[in-house]
């Protein structure tokens, strides 16, 4: 199938690159995110309708700054620049990019010409979201402001009649209030593209290509039954069928009775080959003495690769490792331009001497479009709506040494928060709650004694992407609950606490 219309996003190493694919997708156009550094006449062969410059952490006016080839912007398609792309279309047009005097971060008023395209329909005063530390200060020829905030001038700039578009806010962010017009109008209006692509197209897609990738071999799939992972082998498995084995571990991360609960719910599901394998001694041989979050999570990432290791010998020819990894897991491990915020056991936690060659068909996507995949697959609810659970399980919920005995406790607390909160008829509108067993102890009295016992931390957030979240405005009768049934059915446990920290600053799990 040729895909007629097709925007190309030119990455500079921001955190919202995906973000920008993910919003144009959301308005049914193909997109696809490129190298900057490609040539004009390789982007031309490509044949976009469109392109978007991306953001960046660089500022363009140092030497090492990241470029893109200036004859982009003479190919008689439309750009629209965003950020750090605003401000190289700036420069390279031949205008001027300082380092401002306010910086600006989070949300600024915005004030629009509403009669430019980029911006119609759109009410003249609005909010944009910023994060910059640079400002264009001098416009290139042929450009004119078109939108401006009380400490930027040029919050965006136009030029009509090449259809060259820069602004300094993030469009592609939820707090941007009328960012998906704004892109819409970039879309519709000003590229004169239509809205023609849908979910099962890229469905069809991946599977044609990725039985093109496998060709004669087989793959192993490593499948927890969390969301990702299940809706990946389900989509391989329609691509390469019985060459396709799906492996299950219990790691002894996982919670109260998972391993057998997921074998099960799978294998009365789906007619895939599943197989589970015990390997408890192996996770928590390899965690013994490891406290520093980075090191527990590349240690359990090495395990993993191990066992797969292992098992792909038990089959003929098994060159590729399908893996439920998403576009967080990616974004936040860090890449050749974005910051490491930490190592995903999937990604960054990778051994360099795997011998795999790993399909990960989600890589792109976000949760919440990886569960409209999964319906366009006909995969139930019961799976879809789960909450994500980490690879490295509770390993990253226990700070300190990972043992037996801790692993105990918090399963016993994480039980009864799961079980309440579903009682409570919520679970379906967080994106997680769980409980963390901080290496606190703390002095309490029970039964007129006194005693001096762990703590359990009690996190519960809301988010539709895993990117950014929010705690959770739980009731006050549920939170009540859930604490005093942790201290009535879990002996080791004097004091529950709740955490109200949104992401960022602190991210979801603890470690
Ligand atoms: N216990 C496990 N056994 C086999 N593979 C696993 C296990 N835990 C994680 N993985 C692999 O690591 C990937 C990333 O884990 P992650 O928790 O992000 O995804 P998931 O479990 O599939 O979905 P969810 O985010 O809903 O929990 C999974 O998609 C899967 O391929
Ligand atoms: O498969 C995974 N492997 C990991 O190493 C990992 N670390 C965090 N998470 C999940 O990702 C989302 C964002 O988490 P953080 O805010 O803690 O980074 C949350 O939903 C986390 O549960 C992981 N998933
Ligand atoms: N978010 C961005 O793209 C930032 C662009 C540039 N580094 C600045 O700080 O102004
Ligand atoms: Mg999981």
């Amino acid at each position: 199938m040729m895909k007629a219309e097709k925007v190309l996003i030119l990455n500079f190493g921001g955190q919202y690159t995906q973000l920008i694919a993910r919003r144009i997708r959301e308005c049914n156009v193909y997109c696809e995110i490129i190298s900057s550094k490609k040539s004009a006449e390789e982007i031309k062969a490509m044949n976009p309708s469109a392109i978007v410059l991306s953001g960046g952490p660089a500022s363009v006016y140092t030497k090492d700054a990241p470029q893109c080839d200036k004859r982009i912007f003479a190919l008689g398609v439309p750009v629209l620049g965003i950020c750090y792309g605003a401000q190289l279309m700036a420069q390279l047009l031949g205008g001027k990019v300082s380092m401002a005097q306010v910086r600006e971060y989070g949300r600024a008023e915005l004030t629009v010409d509403n009669t430019s395209p980029l911006f119609r329909g759109i009410d003249r005063v609005t909010s944009a979201w910023m994060s910059h530390t640079d400002s264009i200060t001098s416009l290139p020829d042929g450009f004119k402001v078109i939108a401006s905030t009380p400490n930027c001038p040029v919050a965006a700039m136009g030029d009509i009649e090449n259809k060259l578009y820069a602004v300094q806010f993030h469009p592609e962010v939820e707090h941007t209030a009328k960012g998906m017009d704004i892109i819409r109008n970039f879309l519709f209006i000003i590229s004169g593209l239509h809205a023609d692509w849908t979910m099962d197209s890229l469905v069809e897609q991946t599977i044609k290509d990725i039985r093109k990738e496998v060709g004669d071999s087989d793959a192993i799939c490593a499948i927890s039954g969390g969301v990702d992972s299940t809706v990946a082998a389900v989509l391989v498995h329609r691509a390469i069928g019985d060459k396709l084995h799906c492996i299950l571990v219990d790691n002894g991360l996982l919670r109260l009775n998972e391993a057998e609960d997921v074998e099960k719910l799978l294998k009365e599901e789906f007619e895939m080959d599943i197989r589970r394998v015990d390997e408890q001694e192996t996770f928590l041989s390899a965690l013994k003495g490891v406290t520093d979050p980075e090191e527990k999570r590349k240690a359990i990432g090495n395990t993993f690769i191990r066992v797969f290791d292992r098992e792909a010998k038990k089959y003929d020819k098994v060159e590729f490792l399908v893996q439920g990894t998403l576009y967080p897991d990616v974004i936040e491990s860090g890449d050749e331009m974005a910051s490491t915020i930490k190592s995903h056991h999937n990604v960054g936690g990778l051994p360099e001497d795997m011998n795999f060659k790993l399909i990960e068909p989600l890589r792109y996507l976000f949760k919440d479009e990886v569960r409209q995949v999964g319906k366009e697959l006909g995969i139930p609810d019961e799976i879809l709506m789960r909450h994500p659970f980490p690879g490295p399980g509770l390993a990253i919920r226990i700070l300190g040494e990972v043992t037996e005995e801790r692993l105990d406790i918090l399963r016993r607390a994480d039980y009864i928060v799961t079980r309440e909160i579903k009682k409570a008829g919520l679970y379906n509108s967080l994106w997680q709650a769980f409980a963390v067993l901080p290496d606190i102890h703390s002095v309490g009295v029970m039964g007129d004694d006194r005693t001096y016992s762990e703590t359990i931390v009690l996190r519960a957030v809301t988010s539709s992407d895993g990117m950014t979240a929010d705690w959770a405005r739980l009731p006050y009768d549920v939170l009540d609950r859930i604490s005093r049934q942790i201290i009535n059915e879990v002996y080791e446990v004097n004091r529950v606490v709740y955490d109200i920290t949104s992401k960022p600053p602190a991210t979801i799990e603890w470690e």
